[in-house]
């Protein structure tokens, strides 16, 4: 399979005379469909790695290739169609009036015809579910639905690839779900590209591979069963695990026999349910 993004031995530093790089020898392929998860602490590279992508940033050295484009001066502003971002903030995102107005915005600027556009931003506010509040102000819903209508305004340029910088770290629980669930359906429909940054343990548990960034480096990268059963390593990481894992290692030191390997939260559901009907 080709990838989608290449990023081979990428270095960066913000400044000539920062002590530490923010990437060092930072190499990637991320793949179509793929839902890739990067966590680690704060100042790991997690942000400058998602702006290395996009071409927000350039690299001191090393090579960044998009959909078989190599980042350059000339091929920026191509690869940047290609990326959509939606970042923390649900509050910055707004240029619209309406929610209708704000989803158009990126269309109106790629010059779309205007039929096309309302087809267009109809079609991608049915696909975040939000097709009832189109007439409304943004400044009145709640985060979640925020975050919904900024997805819906990257989902209308019909991205390959949508980053998500700590998207949902500002929603309540509620929130978080809605944004998760919406990204889940539009990777589902279109076989869109997702990476996504994230505090959030829970959410990288059901991404389908995870990244941990440290130093700037990466640490690791593997599938959530593979990231998330070597448990010891992120608690002494400083990192949180996905609330099965931490049930189980609560349950094991009350001296309760668990299951070794890796639980999503469907299987721990399953697995104490027969073990309550067997006792
Ligand atoms: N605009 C900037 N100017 C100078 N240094 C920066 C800038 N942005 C980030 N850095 C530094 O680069 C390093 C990596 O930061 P980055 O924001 O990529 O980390 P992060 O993992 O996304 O952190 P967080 O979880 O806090 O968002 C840190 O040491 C940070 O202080």
């Amino acid at each position: 399979m080709k990838p989608i993004i290449e990023l081979s031995k990428v270095n960066f530093k913000y400044q000539e005379d920062d002590e530490r790089q923010a990437l060092t020898d930072v190499s990637l392929n991320v793949y179509e469909g793929e839902w890739l998860a990067v966590i680690g602490h704060n100042g790991s590279g997690k942000s400058t790695l998602a702006k290395t992508i996009n071409g927000l940033i350039v690299p001191s050295s090393g090579d960044v290739v998009v959909e078989g484009l190599p980042m350059n001066e000339e091929n920026v502003w191509n690869i940047r169609k290609k990326i959509g971002m939606v970042f923390q903030n649900p509050d910055n995102q707004f240029v619209g009036s309406t929610v209708e107005d704000d989803v158009a915005f990126g269309l109106e600027n790629h010059g779309i015809p205007r039929e096309d556009m309302l087809r267009i931003v109809k079609e991608s506010l049915e696909k975040v579910r939000m097709t009832d509040f189109a007439k409304k102000e943004p400044v009145r819903l709640s985060g979640g639905q925020k975050q919904r209508v900024a997805i819906a305004g990257v989902v209308a340029l019909s991205p390959d690839v949508i980053i998500l910088d700590e998207a949902t770290s500002m929603l309540d629980p509620e929130g978080r779900m809605e944004v998760i669930k919406t990204i889940q359906e539009i990777r589902d429909e279109k076989n869109i590209t997702v990476i996504s940054i994230t505090h959030d343990i829970d959410e990288a548990a059901n991404a389908t591979r995870v990244l941990v960034m440290r130093e700037g480096r990466v640490f690791k990268d593997g599938l959530p069963e593979e990231i998330f059963s070597a448990g010891q390593d992120l608690i002494e990481m400083g990192l949180d695990l996905p609330f099965p894992e931490k049930l189980k290692m609560e349950m094991r030191a009350q001296g309760m026999d668990v299951p070794a390997d890796y639980m999503s939260e469907e299987r721990m559901v399953e697995w104490l349910w027969t073990s309550a009907l067997n006792k």
